[in-house]
């Protein structure tokens, strides 16, 4: 078990691969833990150093107080990569891992060789919209989410499998108040300014049925930053990590291979 102390928090976290490997960074979405990205992890090129871990008030982590800023939320994910030496990273971010991503690119591009915008956006939904889902959470806690969210996180075929029942065990058993101060964090974020004054090797990943941030929104953000790469995830939603792992790992591979990065 890894543990980060970083003052007002501690952060649980897991490094797979060799100490010497390409390094990557995943940091995943609200009300998820680091095991999103098991489904992909064994289908990636052999050799990376794969940095991944819990956001404050997710999985094995520590729940302060609600509201947490974004920039505490960068401030974690620098923190562990600092601690650990990661720089010059592959930067994958998912939903409010992908705002995360860009905030960290704009305060410490050092630590970025690329960056993967996933199913996310320089602002995600509106202010009203994010207050009437805190109000949720605080009054009838993630369970009452939690069918809502399913829908925008799953395409309509997968939601006759058996596996979404265990992604919604992964939401609700979330601390409401790790969701609540999360969700507050993307309330308040608007990165369209600072993402547009980013110049680093880009891809915007989007799930064609994601009922969250939907493809326009990811394609709009991408868009910012010239040069940027575009890829559409035909049977996903919000987590086509999930729902499709062999094409989003085999597209993750093609764009660590034409960066340069492996
Ligand atoms: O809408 C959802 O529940 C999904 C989501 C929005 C931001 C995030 O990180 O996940």
């Amino acid at each position: 078990m890894h543990m980060a102390d970083l003052g007002d928090v501690r952060l649980h976290y897991r490094i797979d691969g060799p100490d010497d490997g390409a390094p990557v960074v995943f940091v995943n979405s609200l009300g998820t833990d680091l095991r999103l990205w098991d489904p992909i992890l064994p289908l990636l090129p052999d050799g990376l150093r794969i940095l991944r871990f819990d956001k404050r008030g997710h999985g094995l982590s520590t729940c302060p107080a609600a509201p947490y800023a974004m920039g505490a939320l960068v401030s974690d994910c620098e923190a562990l990569m600092d601690m650990h030496g990661f720089k010059d990273v592959m930067f994958v971010g998912l939903s409010i891992g992908g705002m995360i991503a860009q905030g960290l690119a704009v305060k410490r591009l050092d630590l970025m060789r690329a960056m993967v915008l996933s199913n996310t956006g320089a602002k995600i939904g509106t202010k009203a919209m994010w207050a009437e889902r805190i109000e949720d959470v605080q009054t009838g806690g993630i369970e009452k989410l939690a069918d809502a969210v399913m829908d925008r996180w799953f395409s309509r075929d997968f939601h006759q499998g058996a596996e979404l029942e265990l992604w919604r065990n992964m939401l609700t058993r979330q601390e409401d108040a790790g969701y609540a101060g999360c969700s507050a964090a993307i309330s308040g974020t608007d990165f369209y300014a600072t993402t547009a004054t980013l110049r680093l090797p880009t891809l915007g990943i989007a799930g064609a049925e994601d009922g969250s941030t939907p493809p326009d929104l990811v394609r709009e953000t991408v868009n910012l930053i010239p040069g940027s790469k575009f890829h559409l995830i035909r049977k996903a939603g919000h987590l086509p990590c999930v729902e499709q792992p062999e094409e989003y790992a085999r597209v993750l591979t093609d764009f660590m291979r034409a960066t340069g990065h492996i």
